[in-house]
């Protein structure tokens, strides 16, 4: 990139509001534009809460559903309480399918392990994950350099490729990769600490969570996607932290314009899509040069590197095209770990200030010192079975998604009892109804951070527990019926064992080196407070005002 490049890329970093330290690293990825929709969501959830005293109260009690409103109230509704409403229906249907009306398409909700085995079957052809993507960030426009086909073609290496760059390849290298991982996240926190102002008179940082775990996510992807270098470059990781979430903000508003209007329309949100052309405009060279010097993994051992080998021998892709893929697979990358991460940290700070979870923080902190280490000295975390367990439970009670195993109709579909897809509707899987379905779990609002280890304890002694529907052991990563926050057959989630990597030596660096609290704790808060999380469609996103506290532990 020229210097006048650079220029220009650096003074729209900072007209976006994104600053960095000396060392180059981020210490605000708010824009304007995310801003923005944050206010105006939040302004909308506040009069809401007038309007119905509280969220609950206002939605109509479990039986009558929200179905005795007229179809667009309903529609608009999903927008803003989808998971609330979901959990409804669930109820009313005790088992059987239903739908539920959303803006431009119903969403047709099946529970049952015959029909989601029906889905896995149907995966691909007529129910396309790749529609969904589509759908959700309306790529022809927001990342134009990549072709997204409907249907997942294994033959044309779309798909496959970067599930075999992250499942396989970048599994493999985990081990090698984890001292960095480590040194990032100590970094990272200790920077978040020191841009947060420092410590208070008692020593306690105060920090707003989701901003921070966005950031530290951003610069561990950075590292595993693009190597170390670019990892330290401050316009680079600006720009990464930006492109998803004012990508997903445009997608959003490029649902709702006439096509004509949809150019126009992301030049303002993405203020002419800076981010995506920073982040092509030092990747696409760094790509070019690494295919004409015949790069392969031997050289370079990160996933841009993997998905240039992936490209097909056949039509190989240009290096724009690679680096089109790479920024479809960095969405799948960030959101995700930093809404578990952020919930996983909230729950720990819960239970330091609840003289009822001391218990099981002494448990989650004694484990982790005498955590396993294998011989060359790396920890184990995998071998963590409270913090497993207590990492399940936090994304059992806050699910990041209402729902799982989320696939677009191609085509008329009719699953076998009889409900009836039509062509553009999506399918998907109750995922947050079931998680706290009384039938399934046992006491499913209490958090019991031992749940799943004690069940795993009583599988092994031969017992079945009443406190989890599952009857063999399971642990984080593992994906199935009763374990569905990674999704189902071909397309279960590549990236769940970097996933479990970094969150759990995320939970360890906290445990081991501080003590953590609410800054407004769960018995102060009342139904005024700001909320902990919002809705959007079925996500559960975690608010941005929210701050949880930490103290260094005297060694
Ligand atoms: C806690 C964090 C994460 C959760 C809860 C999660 C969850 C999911 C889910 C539910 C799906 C859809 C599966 C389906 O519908 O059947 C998915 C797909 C995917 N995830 Fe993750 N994910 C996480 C982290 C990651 C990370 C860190 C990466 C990459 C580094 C990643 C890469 C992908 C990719 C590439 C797909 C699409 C797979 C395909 O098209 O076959 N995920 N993930």
């Amino acid at each position: 990139m020229t210097t006048v490049d650079m220029n220009i890329n650096q003074s729209h970093a900072s007209q976006r509001g994104i600053f960095h330290d000396q060392t180059g690293s981020l210490a605000s990825g708010y824009n304007f534009t995310v801003l923005y929709w944050f206010l105006s969501l939040s302004l909308l959830g506040l009069i809401l809460r007038f309007v119905g005293k509280n969220y609950d109260e206002f939605l109509p009690s479990k039986t009558a559903g929200v179905t005795r409103y007229p179809k667009f109230i309903q529609r608009l509704l999903y927008l803003v309480w989808g998971p609330r409403i979901l959990d409804d229906a669930y109820f009313v249907a005790n088992g059987k399918s239903f739908k539920i009306p959303t803006p431009g398409h119903d969403l047709c909700v099946v529970s049952t392990p015959e029909l989601v085995q029906e889905i896995k079957e149907n995966s691909s052809r007529q129910l396309s994950l790749n529609g969904i993507a589509k759908d959700l960030l309306q790529p022809q426009f927001t990342i134009p350099a990549h072709e997204w086909l409907d249907q997942r073609t294994h033959s044309q290496g779309h798909s496959s490729g970067y599930v075999r760059a992250i499942q396989t390849l970048l599994t493999s290298h985990l081990p090698q990769f984890q001292p960095q991982i480590e040194k990032i996240i100590r970094q990272a926190f200790e920077f978040e600490f020191k841009q947060a102002g420092g410590p208070n008179a008692e020593g306690w940082h105060d920090v707003k969570i989701f901003g921070l775990m966005k950031r530290t996510i951003t610069k561990l992807n950075t590292y595993i996607f693009f190597g170390e270098e670019l990892g330290q470059n401050p316009l680079f990781t600006a720009a990464a932290l930006d492109f998803p979430q004012s990508t997903f903000i445009a997608a959003e508003l490029l649902r709702c314009l006439p096509s004509f209007l949809c150019p126009l329309g992301l030049n303002i949100i993405t203020r002419n899509r800076w981010a995506e052309k920073v982040m092509m405009s030092y990747l696409v060279p760094i790509v070019q040069a690494r295919l004409d010097a015949g790069a392969t993994g031997q050289d370079h051992a990160d996933v841009m590197q993997w998905l240039i080998d992936s490209s097909p021998k056949k039509n190989p892709w240009t290096a724009a095209e690679i680096v089109g893929q790479i920024l479809t697979l960095w969405f799948a990358g960030v959101f995700q770990p930093a809404i578990v991460g952020s919930y996983a940290l909230i729950d720990l700070a819960d239970h330091f200030s609840d003289g009822d979870g001391q218990g099981l923080v002494d448990e989650l902190m004694s484990e982790v010192r005498n955590g396993l280490r294998s011989d060359d000295g790396k920890r184990d975390v995998e071998k963590l079975e409270v913090l497993d367990s207590f990492l399940r439970e936090s994304i059992r009670v806050n699910n990041s998604d209402a729902v799982s195993g989320r696939r677009k109709a191609m085509e008329p579909f009719a699953f076998s009892d009889g409900l009836e897809v039509q062509k553009g509707d999506w399918v998907c899987f109750p995922m947050w109804p079931m998680m706290r379905d009384p039938a399934r779990y046992e006491d499913p609002n209490k958090f019991d951070g031992f749940r799943f280890i004690k069940a795993n304890q009583m599988l092994r002694r031969g017992q079945n527990p009443k406190t989890v529907p599952e009857r063999t052991e399971m642990k984080f990563t593992d994906a199935g019926y009763d374990w569905p926050i990674w999704g189902f057959g071909r397309e279960t989630c590549p990236g769940r064992w970097y996933a479990s990597l970094v969150m759990k030596l995320l939970l360890v660096h906290v445990l081991e080196n501080y003590e953590c609290k609410m800054a407004e704790p769960k018995e102060t808060r009342s139904r005024w407070s700001w909320p902990r999380y919002f809705f959007w469609r079925t996500g559960v996103v975690p608010s941005s005002r929210t701050v949880v506290q930490f103290r260094k532990l005297q060694q």
